[in-house]
């Protein structure tokens, strides 16, 4: 083993011991994240509990709502005054949940996870002399995993500026070096027909929610030509008001899916074929809405 192998092995260990050192403090961080969930773009508790964690900490400069309401910034940096390039290694909590069933995706965890890699890796920098690479340490922030996009918010607004790395580890059934997660592409798709008492006057409506089936079961068809490896899944939001009045308007959401981005213009061509002879069929209108902008979920295969 080389010198500087050895060296890593030796930070690993002290790092380790050092999150070991904090895991109750870390344990309470995310048990109160985790017992209020909070969605996406609205994580002010969870926002505000982990500049707290930050603040209490010694030697963070911490920026809250820091670009968007709900993110923050943490860094520290090398005392003295290192001479050349400082690496700024970043570590990303994200702490918004589902609606309805809490934090199902265990996002409390990627919180409690960046902050313990984040105060352990300090830990061991301000411990250990003459090291080889000068490191600063930067903890993101960044709302809305769950809906929107809020690392794209951050990127556009040019948060991530001037990290070198940046890490974040998601909690899952099996150990994997990634998520089967995919690109995705959010639509909303609004049919808008005609009311009419269902019984008494059914020839005067023109129908939403037949609309909105049939752009349900367009979209199965499509399935059996898609690739193996695209996704569509979605579902009816607004599917009328009464059996009695034929539905004037019905609402679906869906997200459609491809490995990268480069593939979903295909997919969003096909879909919206879908969408639209739904729409021809029944006599409705069809409008559709994206509501966030495609994301990439590509991973890093390599796991580094
Ligand atoms: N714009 C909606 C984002 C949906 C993101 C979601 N992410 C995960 O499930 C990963 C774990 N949080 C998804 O990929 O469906």
């Amino acid at each position: 083993m080389g010198e500087n192998s050895e060296l890593l092995v030796d930070l690993k260990h002290k790092l380790c011991s050092s999150i070991d050192q904090s895991a109750e403090k870390l344990r309470m961080l995310s048990r109160d994240i985790w017992s209020c969930p909070e969605l996406a773009y609205h994580e002010h508790k969870a926002h505000d509990r982990l500049v707290e964690f930050f603040t209490q900490e010694t030697g963070w400069k911490v920026d809250s709502h820091f670009k968007l309401q709900t993110a923050f910034r943490a860094t520290w940096e090398p005392s003295g005054n290192p001479q050349g390039h400082v690496i700024n290694v970043g570590f990303l909590c994200e702490y918004d949940a589902l609606p309805g069933i809490g934090h199902a995706c265990g996002h409390n965890l990627i919180a409690e996870v960046g902050a313990a890699a984040a105060v352990g890796l300090k830990d061991v920098l301000e411990k250990t002399q003459n090291l080889p690479i000068h490191v600063q340490v930067t903890v993101l922030g960044t709302p809305a995993e769950e809906d929107g996009g809020g690392k794209i918010d951050l990127i556009n607004e040019r948060a991530f500026e001037g990290m070198d790395v940046v890490f974040m580890a998601h909690p899952s059934k099996e150990d994997a070096l990634y998520l089967p997660c995919v690109a995705e592409h959010d639509v909303t798709i609004k049919y808008h027909g005609k009311a009419s008492h269902a019984s008494a006057y059914p020839w005067e409506g023109v129908n939403a929610l037949d609309a909105a089936v049939l752009c349900y079961n367009n979209l199965s068809v499509l399935r059996q030509q898609m690739k193996p490896d695209w996704r569509v899944h979605g579902i009816i939001k607004h599917g009328g008001v009464k059996p009695n009045i034929i539905p004037a308007y019905t609402e679906l959401e869906y997200y459609l899916r491809t490995p990268t981005r480069a593939e979903l213009p295909v997919l969003k061509e096909k879909a919206a074929r879908c969408f639209r002879s739904a729409a021809e069929a029944t006599g409705c209108q069809v409008k559709r809405s994206q509501h966030s902008n495609d994301s990439n979920f590509t991973g890093d295969r390599r796991g580094v």
